[in-house]
Parts: C-alpha cells; structure tokens; sequence
C-alpha cells in the first residue's frame, strides 16, 4: 500500500480533459446490445431492436363513429322537416358483428359505435336526429335532413396502413407505443438488451446500510444512489458490495467484474491519497486509461478506463462528485448500449433564482430546484452543494452549468441546466 513518503509524482500530474472531450471518450465503448424478446407488458421504457411494420391496416375495417343506422347518403337529398323520408332496416349491427347484408338504395342498418360499416352504406347517421316505425312486421327508420356521405365513419387503414413503419428501431417504447403494438397483435417486442452494470465501493470506513454506526466509519450510500440511477437509466445493477481500500482486492474486483458484465462503476479512491487505490490501479495501467481528471466539480477526478472493450468508470468517492459523474459519464454510456437516441440529459435554459457567488476555474454542475413561474422557468442552487454533502442531491431537479472563472451569478441571470430525469419536485 502507498505510503506519503513512496507517492510516486506522476500521481499528480493529470492531464484534465474538458467534460465534452471526457464523454466522446467514454461513449465510444457504447457498443450497443444485442437484442431479446420481452412480452409487450414487460417494454415499457425499453429501446425497439427493429423496426415495427403494421400487419394489417388498422382500422381493419371500416368503422361507424357514431350509435345510429349506416345507410346511403343520397337517399336523404329529399328530405326535409315535413318531408320524412323512410329507409327499411335490413340488419343490426352491434359492435364485433359482421354485418349480414349490404345496403341497398331505400335501405339501412341499425349500427353501433365501433361496429363495422357494411358494404353499400356511405354516412352513419346518429340515433338523435332519426325516428322509427314499425309496419307489416318490418322496422323503418325516418331521417327529416339531407346527410352527407362519409360522416360517422373511419375509414379502414385511416390511422396505418398495411406494411406502414409504425415504429423504427431504437424507438423508446412508452404508453402509446404499447397501444399501437397491442392493436397490431404484437404481443411480444424485440428490444435491446439491458446493460449490466457491475457496480462496487471501495473505502475502509464504509459500513453496510444495516449496520449500526462506529466510529469514525460512515454507511456506504453511494452503491444505493448507483443502483437506482442505474435502474433508472434502464440498466440492470449488480451489487457487488464495498471493499476495503486494498489494491491487490480491487484489482481481482475489477477484473471479475470486467469479464462478467458489460461495464463497472466503482466510487471512491480516485484521487491522490494515500489510499486511494482505484486512480493507483487505473494508472499502473495507464495504456488503458481514458482519463483521470475532469475540468468539472464537482468530480474533477473522476477517471475511465477501457479494458477488453469494457468500461471502467471509477467515480468519486464524495457523493455529490459520485452523483454528477454518474449523470455526465455512465447515463449517456447505459442509454446509447440500449439503442437511445438521445443519450444526454436535456439542456434547458432557466432564470437564475438567486445568487451564485462560488467562482472556479472548472465547469461547475451546481445542484438546484426549478420552479415554473408565470411562465417562466427558475432555477434555484442548493445552499449546500460541495462535492462532499450527499442530503441536497434529493433536493435537486436539474445541474446548472456554470462556466469556469464566472465573475459570480446574480438572480435573474440566464443559465444552461442540465434537467434531471423525474418530475419536478412539488
Ligand atoms: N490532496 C488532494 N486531496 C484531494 C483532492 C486533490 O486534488 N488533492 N481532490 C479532492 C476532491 S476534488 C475529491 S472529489 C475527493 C475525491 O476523493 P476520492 O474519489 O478519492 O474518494 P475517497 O477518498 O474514497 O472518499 C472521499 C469522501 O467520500 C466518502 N465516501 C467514499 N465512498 C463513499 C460511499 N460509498 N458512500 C458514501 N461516502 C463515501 C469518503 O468517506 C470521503 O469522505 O478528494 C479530495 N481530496
Ligand atoms: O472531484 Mo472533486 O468533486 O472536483 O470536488
Ligand atoms: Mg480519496
């Protein structure tokens, strides 16, 4: 283990890459995933493997809008308020029936909505504005008004036609995806893979979460926090627990969990101290590194590497560097491996809600709240945000970016924030 006496200088000497240099490094090992079939009630949230082609037409048939009789618009061209013209009712279609006959000239069919139009008909005409007679045992229906033909009926293929592109591949699939598939027929969809993240902590003082507290140890909150960004970004998280900071553990951690899944996120360790021994693992590699330093804070250390094509991401230890190089770093990796196109966070602009003195010579990503007045989106920084205060990340919506050496924000100044996945907070 490193001793202050035995550090080795080059520990030191990071070169600092700009944040958008640091994700095109890490999104080239996206490489997207091969595909599984899930039940249509299992895709939610899920990226289409290929693309979907409508089977059939939809509607498949043509379509009364309206609970009335279908019948042959020109019929009614006489009618007139003391003109009742009568049509005999040859059929009655209730939703789901075939209709028996089709429509002649003098003739109509009681028709429900959503039941099939039969051949012959060209207007559906509502049950409100008809009146009916029964005579020598048949039923007639009585219209005072001209009608127009195509009204009150959906005409087969309106909304796809057969072999239309319903969805491409890599569509996010949501609510209305899965009604357009369920209409389809489509019952099971071909999605792509979820990545698997192995995901570990490394820290001599870090105890379980069950654990009650010692002295001088904290309880490991950072392989949670993982875990549900993970889940949240539609990766599948493999808790692989904390380990104390020993180099020769972690590097049998790390290489284990290389092999086994598709990317690893470790926290802690990745600065100069005398022990943190993931930025030492990382480097005595160094062909493999991608970088160990960010022009960003928090998670100015934050580093990466490529091993067997895998990604290493070895975040903070310090939950809000940990937090922030997770959304700038492993979202847009975990997205783009399940065939998003969007892989980023949203960037929107907000009024600065109040004032921001801090000033860095880094890209800062200060948490905050936003808040949507008189049509005005605001965004307010946290009163505590330094790298190592874990309580205000649930308080946070959004990041907002502020550019290095920044003479300070004032309220009312224009900002770039990164929006965080989730509804905004009430
Ligand atoms: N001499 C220098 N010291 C530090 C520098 C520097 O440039 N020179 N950088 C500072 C910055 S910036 C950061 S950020 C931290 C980074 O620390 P590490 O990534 O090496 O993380 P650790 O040393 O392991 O821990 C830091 C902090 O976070 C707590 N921690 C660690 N793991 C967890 C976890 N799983 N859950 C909750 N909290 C965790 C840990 O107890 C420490 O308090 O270094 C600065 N130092
Ligand atoms: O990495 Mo540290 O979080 O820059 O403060
Ligand atoms: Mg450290």
């Amino acid at each position: 283990m490193n001793s202050r006496q035995d550090t080795p200088d080059h520990k030191f000497h990071r070169k600092a890459l700009q944040v958008k240099e640091a994700q095109a490094r890490v999104i080239e090992y996206a490489k997207l995933l091969d595909g599984e079939e899930v039940p249509l009630n299992q895709s939610c949230g899920r990226f289409l493997a290929e693309p979907v082609i409508a089977p059939h037409p939809f509607p498949a048939f043509n379509r009364s809008g309206m609970d009335g009789y279908a019948l042959i618009a020109g019929d009614t061209k006489d009618c007139g308020q003391d003109r009742v013209v009568w049509l005999e009712v040859v059929d009655d279609i209730p939703c789901g029936a075939v209709p028996a006959v089709s429509i002649t000239s003098g003739t109509a069919a009681r028709i429900m909505t959503g039941a099939q139009v039969p051949e012959g008909a060209d207007t559906v005409v509502m049950l409100e504005i008809t009146e009916t007679r029964e005579e020598g045992g048949k039923s007639f229906v009585g219209l005072r008004k001209p009608q127009q033909a195509g009204r009150n009926i959906t005409q087969e293929g309106f909304e796809l036609k057969e072999g239309e592109l319903v969805l491409s591949a890599g569509w996010k699939i949501a609510a209305g995806e899965i009604a357009a598939l369920a209409a389809l027929g489509v019952h099971t969809v071909k999605v792509l893979r979820r990545p698997k993240i192995g995901i570990f902590a490394t820290g001599t003082e870090l105890l379980e979460v069950d654990e009650p507290l010692q002295p001088g140890k904290i309880r490991n909150s950072n392989s949670p926090m993982l875990e549900a960004l993970v889940r949240e970004t539609g990766g599948e998280p493999v808790m692989l627990g904390a380990i104390i900071d020993d180099l020769e553990l972690a590097r049998s951690k790390v290489q284990m969990a290389l092999d086994s899944y598709d990317m690893v996120i470790t926290t802690g360790g990745v600065s100069v101290g005398d022990y943190d021994i993931m930025g030492d693992l990382v480097r005595e590699n160094s062909g493999d590194m991608l970088f160990n330093k960010v022009t960003m804070r928090p998670g100015s250390v934050t580093t990466a590497a490529v091993r067997g094509g895998k990604l290493l991401l070895a975040l903070s230890g310090n939950p809000g560097a940990c937090f922030v190089g997770f959304q700038l770093f492993a979202r847009p990796v975990i997205s783009l491996m399940q065939g998003a196109t969007l892989p980023f966070l949203p960037e929107w602009t907000a009024v600065l809600g109040a004032d921001y003195s801090k000033v860095n010579n880094y890209t800062r990503y200060v948490r905050a709240r936003l808040e949507f007045r008189d049509g005005c989106l605001y965004a307010y920084p946290a009163a505590i945000d330094e790298s190592s205060v874990m309580v205000t990340i649930k308080d946070s919506d959004c990041l907002i970016v502020v550019p290095p050496e920044e003479r300070g924000l004032s309220t009312g100044a224009k900002v770039r924030v990164l929006k965080l996945p989730g509804e905004l907070q009430g």
